[in-house]
């Protein structure tokens, strides 16, 4: 399977402490990663390195071949904003914006986007179309999430980042969510990487890694 993305050695230094000791990760296309690990161990930190949000004090990003961090800032973004998705515990929908005007609001950023999702197909999918002409704050946390899903969609993007997408959810939600995230990465052949503490949530096949204190290992999927 195609490599999409490879990190070399990345550390990472805040105020003098190592957060991220010489961690490296392949991502392939169309496949699922999780990471899990305790509280403070530097699994956000990892993912927005990767998901090209935050520099590393050391070593380097490839994605599809090209170093992301010695990019310009325009092809970095060109490259956050149409290649990459992200979903976050918070949600972070725009409350002023209804469902749809929050969905779409990613094209509406972006010029020359080649290729992107059909909104309806999405939220027939996602079973949010019932609430596009309402504001967020109407909808239960699962909605939100669920549209949230559908605005990191809806630009086809190359990889999706999910971290701790479903913090604030409970047992019942997080596994619709967690199922939905999975269905919809593997039928557009999206990779997924997901930082989570929940076990035995992702019933799909992946590639299963604890972050140890700043170090990433490889886990077999049954831990
Ligand atoms: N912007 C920052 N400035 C200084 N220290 C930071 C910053 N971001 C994270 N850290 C520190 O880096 C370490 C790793 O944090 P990180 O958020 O990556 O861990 P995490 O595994 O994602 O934790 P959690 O599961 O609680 O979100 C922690 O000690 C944290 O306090």
């Amino acid at each position: 399977m195609t490599i999409i993305l490879k990190t070399e050695k990345i550390n990472k230094y805040y105020n003098n402490h190592l957060v991220l000791k010489s961690t490296s990760l392949i991502i392939r296309k169309g496949e699922i990663y999780i990471i899990k690990g305790k509280s403070g161990s530097g699994k956000s930190t990892f993912l927005s390195i990767i998901g090209g949000l935050e520099y590393p004090s050391k070593g380097k990003v490839f994605f599809e071949n090209r170093s992301f961090y010695d990019l310009s800032d325009n092809e970095q973004s060109q490259i956050r904003g149409k290649s990459f998705g992200f979903v976050f515990q918070s949600f972070q929908l725009v409350p002023e914006l209804t469902v749809k005007e929050n969905i779409e609001l990613p094209i509406s950023l972006l010029n020359n986007l080649d290729k992107k999702l059909d909104v309806n197909e999405l939220v027939n999918e996602l079973d949010i179309s019932m609430h596009l002409n309402k504001k967020p704050s109407y909808l239960s946390g699962g909605e939100q999430q669920r549209v949230a899903i559908a605005r990191a969609l809806i630009t086809c993007p190359k990889i999706l980042f999910a971290d701790e997408p479903t913090g604030n959810l409970d047992q019942e939600t997080s596994e619709v969510v967690i199922n939905l995230l999975t269905k919809l990465s593997l039928r557009y052949n999206i990779s997924l990487i997901i930082v989570t503490h929940e076990k035995g949530l992702i019933k799909q096949p992946h590639y299963s890694y604890r972050m140890i204190d700043g170090v990433l290992k490889m886990e077999t999927n049954d831990d």
